[in-house]
């Protein structure tokens, strides 16, 4: 059986039983000599990239990748990490060239709006990230004329996402349709023309190539300073794992899922610890339930008890307050490097 090494020296055996090739293979002949691996495609570069090498690193999947090649070998697990753009990583697991891959929900919902799923073909979500949230939203100039994104039909809307952007105006043009032919969707006499562009979407209205655009929006500062107000969602979208309907190592696809569940788990919640009088144990447990149950510890002083509960770190500061106000003492925070929760 071979096991590998990580880190801190430690042996860990995750190979499954197989044995896989140490060697970096050169791009022509790459594809065939990961035979013996699970592909694991991850963004590239932009905004994903960062946070999925953040994620990587934190499940302890442990890979060198040369200069400007875009396959790296897992030092530690018989996995090759496959570095694609986002908006293609779909099309390759859908296809299961890929087994698994990370990307925009928005990437997906495009890759589906153009290309249907069959029986064999097409992704399934393994689980929400929750990062990369962002929104694809219906932008207008702001002094306008437009004001709801019915008010575009028939008119120039840009997008990167054509896919989506069609089926969501194709929609309001049925209903136009049935309006004006007393059915719905008859005629189709109102089609929105909408444009493919691959980047830079903003500046397509004030170039005068687009009436409105369809495109991403996180903090809105890009909508803004560049004239523009959003009218509508078409989508909103977080960093998901996706896999191909028939992963060539299932088991190994589950290993890896439950390691990035665990840092997700870890970097969502923080360890709440207190000491608290065992009348006021009730309502301190109220405040802090954790995951399952809280842990509750007897103390030297019998009127009181120990109290540890996973808490979410975005209400840590409101728990806090209220454990204090319940009569709670030694209130610690600490941080989860890692987990295996359910
Ligand atoms: N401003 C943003 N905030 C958060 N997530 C975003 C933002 N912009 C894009 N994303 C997410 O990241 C994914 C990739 O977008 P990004 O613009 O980084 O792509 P890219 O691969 O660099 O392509 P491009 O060269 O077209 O910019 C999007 O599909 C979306 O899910
Ligand atoms: O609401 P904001 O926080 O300003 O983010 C939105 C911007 O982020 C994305 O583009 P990105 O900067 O990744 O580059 P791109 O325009 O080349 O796609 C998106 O296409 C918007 O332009």
């Amino acid at each position: 059986m071979v096991t590998s090494s990580n880190a801190n020296g430690s042996s860990t055996k995750p190979d499954m039983g197989r044995r896989w090739s140490r060697s970096l293979p050169n791009l022509s002949n790459a594809i065939g000599s990961l035979s013996d691996r699970l592909l694991f495609a991850v963004p590239k570069k932009g905004r994903l990239n960062q946070a999925c090498l953040d994620l990587l690193s934190g499940s302890d999947i442990q890979f060198h990748r040369h200069n400007r090649l875009d396959i790296a070998l897992v030092k530690n697990l018989p996995i090759a990490l496959i570095f694609l753009p986002a908006a293609d990583i779909p099309t390759f697991v859908g296809e299961g060239r890929v087994d698994l891959g990370i990307t925009g929900r928005d990437q997906v919902a495009e890759h589906e709006a153009t290309t249907p799923a069959t029986q064999d073909s097409g992704v399934e979500e393994v689980m929400d990230l929750e990062f990369g949230r962002c929104r694809l939203q219906v932008q207008v100039p702001e002094q306008g004329p437009y004001q709801k994104p019915e008010d575009l039909v028939g008119k120039n809307v840009v997008t990167s996402f054509v896919g989506l952007t069609e089926e969501y105006y194709r929609a309001f043009e049925s209903q136009q349709d049935g309006a004006v032919n007393g059915e719905a969707g008859s005629g189709g006499k109102l089609r929105t023309k909408i444009k493919y562009v691959g980047g830079s979407v903003e500046a397509a209205c004030a170039l005068g190539v687009a009436d409105g655009i369809v495109d991403l929006v996180e903090s809105g500062e890009t909508m803004r300073a560049a004239g523009l107000k959003a009218i509508s969602t078409v989508i909103e979208s977080t960093a998901i794992l996706i896999r191909s309907k028939k992963p060539s190592d299932p088991k190994l696809v589950a290993l890896i899922a439950n390691r990035i569940r665990g840092v997700i788990t870890a970097q969502k919640y923080v360890l709440c610890t207190y000491n608290v009088e065992r009348k006021a144990l009730d309502q301190a447990c109220k405040i802090t339930p954790g995951k399952r149950a809280p842990t509750i510890n007897s103390l030297e002083d019998q009127g009181w008890v120990a109290v540890s509960a996973m808490v979410l770190r975005k209400n840590v500061a409101l728990t806090m307050d209220q454990l204090t106000e319940a009569g709670a003492t030694d209130i610690m925070i600490t941080k989860i490097e890692n987990s295996r929760v359910d």
